[in-house]
């Protein structure tokens, strides 16, 4: 296995620690947090007794097949626990996501969680956010003005593609991703976004992270909030 896959898979197996027997736990996106849902297959198969709520197609898919018990946010509208991957992580815990483009449904389930756990490799911390291209969800309609629109705030809004085509979330949206220099206030840069017509969700997430698992070289390191208590 390659460095950058067995970081993420220290990373993404060390979550699972988190998980108690009863547990409503929502289950991220990405190639970090599949180690997790792997790993969170074998430990249903010797008895764990969990509820997961999937935040993408993909990932409902992947936790079916691992055998997990899956339920609905409409169902379970408290869940005690959401373990998901990130783009970039700085050190108060302010997130990108969104590189595999299923931020809104990310979103929303970090914001029914009790408590959010991020797994990345070491890659992925940052002193200031913004290197990564910001991912953000736009209907459709009026796709090209809302783009200009981004831009007025200070980057080059790029529609996604893939396989030749603009890619389309599991939401029915397009996504934009945006380059800013650097994003030296996610919080304010957030509400302007969301303050825009057009946008349906914005890939920072600021104070929804509790504790991030980094996987390093020779450990792994553990960055928590403020208020910590898991
Ligand atoms: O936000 C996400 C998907 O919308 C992912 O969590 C993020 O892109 C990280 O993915 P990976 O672990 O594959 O690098």
């Amino acid at each position: 296995m390659e460095l950058k896959e067995e970081l993420k898979r220290k990373a993404g197996e060390k979550a699972v620690k988190y998980i108690k027997d009863g547990m409503v736990v929502g289950l991220g996106t990405g190639s970090t947090v599949k180690y997790t849902i792997l790993k969170l297959g074998e430990l249903v198969k010797d008895g764990l007794d969990i509820i997961g709520i999937p935040t993408s197609i993909a990932t409902e898919k992947l936790a079916k097949e691992m055998g997990i018990k899956l339920g609905s946010i409409n169902d379970y509208q408290v869940i005690d626990l959401t373990i998901d991957g990130a783009d970039e992580v700085d050190r108060n815990l302010n997130l990108i996501k969104g590189g595999g483009g299923a931020l809104l449904r990310e979103k929303m389930i970090a914001h029914a969680s009790k408590y959010e756990i991020i797994v990345v490799d070491e890659s992925k911390v940052k002193s200031v956010l913004g290197d990564f291209p910001l991912p953000i969800e736009i209907v459709k309609f009026g796709y090209k003005r809302t783009m200009n629109v981004l831009s007025t705030l200070g980057c080059k809004p790029l529609l996604r593609v893939k396989n030749g085509e603009a890619y389309i979330t599991d939401n029915g949206n397009y996504i934009v991703d945006c380059k800013f220099e650097r994003i030296d206030e996610p919080a304010k840069l957030e509400r302007r976004i969301d303050e825009i017509p057009g946008v349906v969700e914005v890939g920072l997430f600021v104070g929804l992270a509790n504790k991030v698992i980094v996987g390093k070289k020779d450990k792994i390191e553990i960055m928590t909030s403020s208020g910590d208590s898991l």
